[in-house]
């Protein structure tokens, strides 16, 4: 019996309802996570609380926990489940409020955690890698909606995912507002060119994200040179080697972008041996349920 964590308790799934005075209904106003466990170790989940934290400072909204009871909240939600292999959805909304979109109307904020059952891509994806397309969609700007904040509000990616979808493939690209390459609708993106490494920086705006910055550990570990830089498409098109990286996606393989094939149109020896350290980090770096 699956059960979700809600405000301090744990309901059967068909009673996980919230208000529709919400505000994360109403408005998206909220932060979230998307955090993954393997075998009973929640994979960086540090990391993952620090970027939710940083989330909700950001956007002046004060979740109600410690971070060891927000820690405490994930791991207890996938005991409570006896999930070892898990994806964990938290979330933190601006919580109930009047139907004015001031979140000084919200009183205080709902704090969900939903762990599900991995429901893994498909191998075939892995093997053979996939096809995407840069679309007119761009990245928020730091000044209109930070990249950085993972927030609910995520109408600029399904808008991307959108686009993918009309275009008939699995992701899509987003540029900046200045025609840099940021990241896709829910990864980041790195190119392999000339045995260099290269993933955007943060300020040509896209989330910080956990699989990201382990790649670039494992990278740089392995003795590979791994730098942050700024890229266009011609780059991307021009490539030895592209993948992104995302919690649930893991490292991903792109042999095509916007029609062009990259490299020998499948997955490279980098992105290959990367894939095979991430799949050992994962084992045992974060925070063990059941030990
Ligand atoms: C915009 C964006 N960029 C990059 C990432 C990758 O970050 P992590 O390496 O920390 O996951 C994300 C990830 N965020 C995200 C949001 C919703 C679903 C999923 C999923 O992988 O199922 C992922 C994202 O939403």
């Amino acid at each position: 019996e699956q059960v979700i964590y809600m405000n301090g308790e744990f309901v059967k799934k068909e009673d996980a309802k919230i208000s529709v005075y919400d505000h994360g209904f109403l408005y998206g106003d909220g932060v979230f996570e998307g955090i993954r466990s393997y075998n009973g170790n929640v994979f960086r989940l540090e990391e993952h609380l620090e970027r939710l934290f940083d989330s909700a400072k950001s956007v002046m909204l004060e979740i109600p926990h410690t971070f060891e009871e927000m820690t405490n909240i994930v791991v207890q939600t996938l005991r409570e489940n006896k999930f070892k292999d898990a994806y964990i959805r938290l979330i933190v909304s601006r919580g109930v409020g009047n139907l004015g979109l001031d979140p000084y109307s919200c009183s205080h904020p709902s704090v969900i955690a939903i762990a599900e059952p991995l429901s893994l891509f498909p191998k075939s994806m892995y093997e053979t890698g996939i096809e995407i397309v840069s679309v007119a969609t761009r990245r928020s700007r730091s000044d209109v909606l930070s990249p950085k904040v993972k927030s609910l509000n995520y109408m600029n990616n399904i808008l991307v995912k959108l686009e993918a979808n009309l275009a008939g493939v699995s992701e899509a690209l987003m540029l900046n507002d200045q025609g840099y390459v940021a990241e896709g609708s829910a990864d980041n993106i790195f190119i392999v060119r000339k045995g260099k490494i290269i993933t955007p920086p943060g300020y040509v705006g896209a989330l910080e994200g956990i699989t990201r910055n382990a790649i670039m550990d494992v990278a740089a570990q392995k003795g590979y040179d791994m730098q942050e830089g700024v890229f266009t498409r011609h780059d991307v098109y021009v490539a030895d080697e592209v993948f992104l990286t995302g919690t649930a996606a893991e490292v991903i393989s792109v042999i095509k972008v916007d029609g062009r094939v990259i490299g020998e149109g499948k997955p490279g020896p980098i992105t290959n041996d990367l894939l095979e350290s991430f799949r050992e980090l994962v084992q045992n770096d974060g925070v063990k349920v059941y030990e």
